[in-house]
């Protein structure tokens, strides 16, 4: 669990890592279900790993719901006089899946926060509409919610509103 600050919004994430072994496929598959976000992540020093990203990818899509948001991570950079995969290469793997991409290293903690802010971000705008109701904003007005306005007599605008619920 750890709590970061997105747009004023104090957010809580909870954070799984799935095993990436084979053996372990069956379960790691159901954490998909409940996911908002997913990090898919190879390491820069292996072509191996960067081959693998269209399994996970493929994978998510099965598994993971259809909102779900995504980014492309490339694990390791501090590990550069070990780098089998060009920065180029994911971006434009990353191009192609429609998501934002970074490379990202544990060790020397590049781009860790950023890259977990810019997720929670995203999942903050796939749920705007949810996130204006908590913030007590009204919604966007709907076709019924103004056909529903005009049948009001003259003058009831100004009754107050409180809850748009
Ligand atoms: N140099 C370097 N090593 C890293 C970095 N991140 C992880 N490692 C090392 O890579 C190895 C594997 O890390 P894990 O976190 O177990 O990787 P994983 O993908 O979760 O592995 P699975 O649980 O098998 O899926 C460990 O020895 C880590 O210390 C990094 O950014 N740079």
């Amino acid at each position: 669990m750890k709590t970061i600050e997105v747009d004023g919004i104090k957010v809580r994430i909870q954070i799984w890592d799935t095993a990436g072994q084979e053996r372990y496929q069956t379960i790691t598959k159901q954490y998909y279900r409940r996911a908002q976000g997913i990090f898919l992540v190879y390491d820069i020093s292996s072509e191996r790993s960067y081959q693998h990203i269209v399994k996970w990818a493929s994978d998510v899509d099965e598994y993971a719901p259809d909102g779900v948001q995504k980014i492309l991570i490339g694990n390791k950079a501090d590990e550069e006089h070990k780098r089998q995969v060009p920065k180029e290469q994911g971006l434009q793997l990353a191009k192609e899946y429609g998501m934002d991409f970074y490379e990202t290293s544990a060790c020397s903690n590049l781009n860790i926060k950023e890259s977990f802010t810019r997720l929670t971000e995203l999942v903050l705008q796939a749920h705007r509409k949810e996130l204006d109701e908590l913030r007590g904003l009204p919604r966007a007005p709907t076709l019924a919610r103004l056909e529903e306005d005009e049948q009001q007599p003259l003058g009831s605008e100004d009754t107050p509103k409180t809850c748009w619920c």
